[in-house]
């Protein structure tokens, strides 16, 4: 597919920047129609009028010469110093991208918050407002926005690197010439102080000793790193950046001071990615061939059609998902090597609720801080970052309301988007990946969650989404869009006007008919919807797309040397051990729902008395003599055993699977597997133990038992807790909530056919003595039996036996004993029993984890 250059006549690829013929601005005239510049809604600089050095239509310097490295300090204008930009590390600012040269433009100040940028004959150009307009040199405010190539610089960003330019003693970021040891960290007692929520308090040290400088780990929660690898201690030289969080540091021992690098924001790299995803007719592949970089501060936005792939892409790209084929870099570093090192840096929105229905909002964010922020964050601290990121989302108002269901609303749903963004956003993350933040939103609503993300960008972030539809106003706030189609990327470029008139190459940018395309995003759709309808392969759409400028300049020209790609694997994800400080906040967030949860929990403690009613109501009308206890008595243990087990088990079935999304969530970032199961466990059982309470005090006296009740209330405490692991063994294993409730009956129903009270152990063959005795029922009715049995010998006096014998006959052989008649030579000790049950939860709580732990493997 080609174009004319309106300027030359000569042939040009569709969508290239410069004409190769007389280096003009093929695209300008179609979007520097006066509709479009009415449209515009970021701020646009002003052009001085008659500045001969900044023109918006023509380039005034084309220059490709390599640039010259020059290490000579910046130039000073009116005794204040110029910042310049470049990717070189001498620089004031290193923006590290291929599109920008090693000294890239210069920033002299004329005032609070105006510079004058000159650009350092570059090859990619320096722009302002838009990648359309190029200057060489020109007035710039600090709320313009800078395009080094296509690199998106807001200059509202200045303010973090003017402060590394003030004298040392002021500098927040001098090293102490003096100090053998300087510390780093969140703290205000350190000698660098570094005010990000990732960062410990006490998070590292520089030492000098007498081998040179050495940066030792402060046992940091996030983690230290050099060059990529987590590091307890290792030297450190001139030069070296180093990481503590997501914090990156340039180590400048000749200016004595550390220097931000832009390493702390991140660059993502998509490198060839294919999903394909196992079917009984073979792997189908999900996306293909998926290529594209994303610049930090910049808003893009995934479209396509239905089932195009875009959720896929998303998990595919922060490592939710590991591809068949490519891979992510996030600023050089493949994701899946260096996971421990970005953990934090990534936030992660998925389509579904990432919060807890019944918290309010503020509880919701606390327990969530309490989880992902270092554990040396004191409350104070929390609060003040969640009233922080609730006043940035302008939902501080919500705090005290309760999330409620989509369905039984509390919140709206804008601010229940907006809640989840802020479970992200506590930790301050760098790349920010949202799937449908606007979905079921009215349209004002959407548009105010886009303008928020495009705030956040501005600050730095590299934000991706996937959205539905966006609005005109919307479509413009995004800096690029990716399209896919049938797993395809057909276009990753600029959102407008330029997808929108890529999709629709019949139409001259300048012809009537454009303007109607340029008001709805939706056109770009419409080429592969019909297409579709057709039989047309999207292959098609995709092999248009590389040949095109926007694959030149966006995918390949964005492309990092591979030389510069850091493979080499950082030490394994290292599993989270069992944390008690996890498990503490967990147990406390879990039992806070329950309690909020009036309803459900009610139901579950009013199943006891019920049970217990029925219970009395059937087995009281027996008279109560020895011979009916002896025969009923059993009967009536052994169904409260199944009882308790019938607890434990619904009590937990859904209890993982409903908030699969939270934990997928929380996994990614910090979970500990056995800190989240043990705090399941913890409060259910208890609310096993007062439902054991409630059935054992309701039915001992009528039932007329006699063994020590609480040695009873230990037996029936222990099956229920087992009862409590195979639910929740249940629940980690199934994909829905349904599926778990189907499946109690499955562990339910051979607790009551092979637990011996139906069929007595005893009369078993050995196979069915075997399966018995995976039963928790089978060991739970015996230790009731033997617990019964202390209390009262089961002995029948002849004048008791339903029939008196016949005289002369021979005297009826005394019924056997109970544990005689159901376990016989298979009868083992009370001990024995409750250590069985205990060994059994023990086990299955073990295949829980298991269970949880399989699941990361798979994705
Ligand atoms: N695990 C899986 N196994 C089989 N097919 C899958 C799996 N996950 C996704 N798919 C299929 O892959 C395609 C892309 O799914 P995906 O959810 O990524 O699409 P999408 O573009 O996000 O759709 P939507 O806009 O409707 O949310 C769909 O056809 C979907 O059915």
């Amino acid at each position: 597919m080609s174009q004319r250059c309106p300027y030359c006549d000569a042939p040009i690829k569709l969508g290239v920047l410069f004409c190769p013929a007389c280096g003009a601005r093929p695209r300008l005239p179609r979007v520097r129609s006066a509709e479009f510049e009415a449209e515009v809604t970021r701020p646009e600089v002003p052009f001085p009028s008659g500045d001969p050095l900044l023109s918006p239509a023509l380039p005034l310097d084309l220059s490709h010469a390599p640039q010259p490295r020059s290490t000579a300090s910046p130039r000073s204008i009116g005794g204040e110093r110029s910042l310049v930009i470049g990717r070189d590390q001498s620089c004031d600012i290193v923006l590290d991208a291929p599109q920008i040269s090693r000294r890239h433009v210069s920033l002299t100040p004329l005032g609070p918050g105006r510079w004058l940028a000159r650009d350092l004959n570059t090859a990619n150009g320096t722009f302002v407002g838009s990648t359309q307009r190029r200057l060489t040199q020109a007035e710039v405010h600090r709320k313009d926005v800078l395009f080094l190539g296509s690199y998106r610089f807001p200059l509202s960003r200045i303010q973090d690197f003017e402060r590394q330019q003030t004298p040392r003693s002021g500098n927040p970021l001098a090293l102490p010439a003096d100090k053998p040891i300087i510390t780093l960290g969140r703290g205000p007692a350190n000698d660098i102080v570094l005010q990000s929520p990732q960062v410990s308090r006490h998070h590292a040290r520089l030492v000098r000793e007498s081998g040179g400088l050495f940066l030792e780990d402060l046992s940091s929660a996030n983690g230290t790193f050099v060059g990529g690898q987590r590091v307890q201690r290792a030297p450190v030289e001139h030069g070296q950046i180093f990481s503590l969080g997501s914090f990156a540091l340039r180590l400048d021992l000749e200016r004595m001071r550390l220097q931000k690098s832009y390493r702390g924001d991140i660059l993502l790299q998509a490198e060839n990615l294919r999903v394909e995803v196992p079917t009984p007719h073979g792997p189908r592949r999900l996306l293909d061939g998926i290529s594209f970089t994303v610049y930090p501060t910049e808003l893009v936005g995934l479209l396509g059609p239905s089932g195009a792939g875009k959720t896929t892409l998303l998990n595919a790209l922060i490592a939710y998902n590991r591809p068949s084929f490519g891979r992510t870099l996030l600023n050089g570093d493949e994701i899946f090597a260096h996971f421990d090192r970005y953990r934090g840096a990534i936030g992660y929105v998925p389509q579904e609720d990432i919060i807890h229905s019944e918290l309010t909002v503020y509880q919701a964010l606390y327990y969530t801080a309490k989880l992902r922020l270092p554990p040396d964050t004191t409350d104070e601290e929390i609060d003040q970052r969640i009233w922080q990121v609730l006043h940035d989302l302008e939902i501080s108002d919500t705090a005290p309301l309760r999330i409620g269901s989509p369905e039984q609303k509390s919140i709206s749903g804008g601010q229940r988007k907006r809640v989840n963004l802020a479970m992200e956003l506590l930790t301050d993350p760098s790349l920010l990946c949202l799937d449908e933040p606007t979905s079921g939103l009215a349209s004002e609503d959407a548009l105010n969650v886009m303008r928020l993300l495009r705030r956040l960008a501005d600050r730095g972030k590299t934000i991706l989404l996937t959205i539905h539809q966006p609005s005109l106003k919307a479509y413009r706030l995004m800096d690029n869009t990716l399209y896919l189609a049938d797993g395809e990327q057909v276009y990753y470029g600029p959102a407008y006007p330029d997808s929108m008139l890529y999709f629709h190459p019949e139409v001259a940018p300048d012809a009537p008919a454009a303007r109607a395309l340029l008001s709805d995003p939706g056109s770009c759709m419409r080429p592969l919807v019909a297409a579709k309808r057709s039989g047309e392969p999207m292959e098609t759409f995709a092999a248009r797309y590389r040949q095109s400028a926007y694959f030149d300049e966006f995918v390949s020209g964005r492309r990092r040397d591979p030389a510069q790609v850091n493979l080499t694997a950082a030490p394994p994800r290292k599993p989270p051990s069992f944390e008690l400080r996890q498990l503490r906040t967990l147990t406390h967030r879990f039992l806070t729902i329950k309690l909020k949860d009036r309803i459900g929990t009610l139901i579950l403690l009013i199943q006891a008395p019920i049970v217990a009613m029925l219970l009395n109501l059937v087995f009281i009308q027996d008279e109560g003599g020895v011979f009916t206890r002896m025969e009923h008595t059993p009967l009536a243990l052994f169904l409260l055993v199944i009882s308790a087990i019938w607890f434990g088990g619904s009590n937990a079935a859904r209890e993982i699977v409903r908030e699969q999304a939270v934990y997928r969530r929380e996994r990614m970032v910090n979970l500990s597997i056995p800190a989240y199961v043990a705090s399941k466990f913890v409060v259910l059982g208890l609310l096993c133990l007062v439902q054991c309470v409630a059935l054992l005090g309701l039915t001992y006296g009528p039932l007329d038992f006699h063994g020590a009740p609480l040695l009873h209330l230990l037996t029936l405490w222990l099956c229920a807790l087992a009862g409590v692991a195979a639910g929740l063994l249940l629940s980690a294993a199934v994909r829905t909530s349904e599926a778990a409730i189907a499946m109690v009956p499955i562990v339910l129903i051979p607790q009551v056919i092979l637990g011996g009270a139906i069929m007595p152990v005893a009369r078993m063959d050995t196979w069915t003595r075997t399966l018995s005795a995976t039963t928790f029922s089978r060991f739970g009715f015996e230790a009731m039996l033997h617990t019964e049995e202390r209390a009262l010998a089961y002995e029948v006096p002849l004048d008791e036996l339903p029939l008196p014998p016949l005289p002369g006959a021979p005297a009826p052989p005394i019924a056997p004993h109970p544990l005689d008649r159901f376990f016989g030579d298979a009868e083992t000790g009370l001990l024995l029993d409750l250590g069985a049950l205990s060994l059994f939860t023990v086990v299955v709580l073990s295949g829980v984890s298991l269970s949880l732990r399989r699941r990361d493997m798979l994705s």
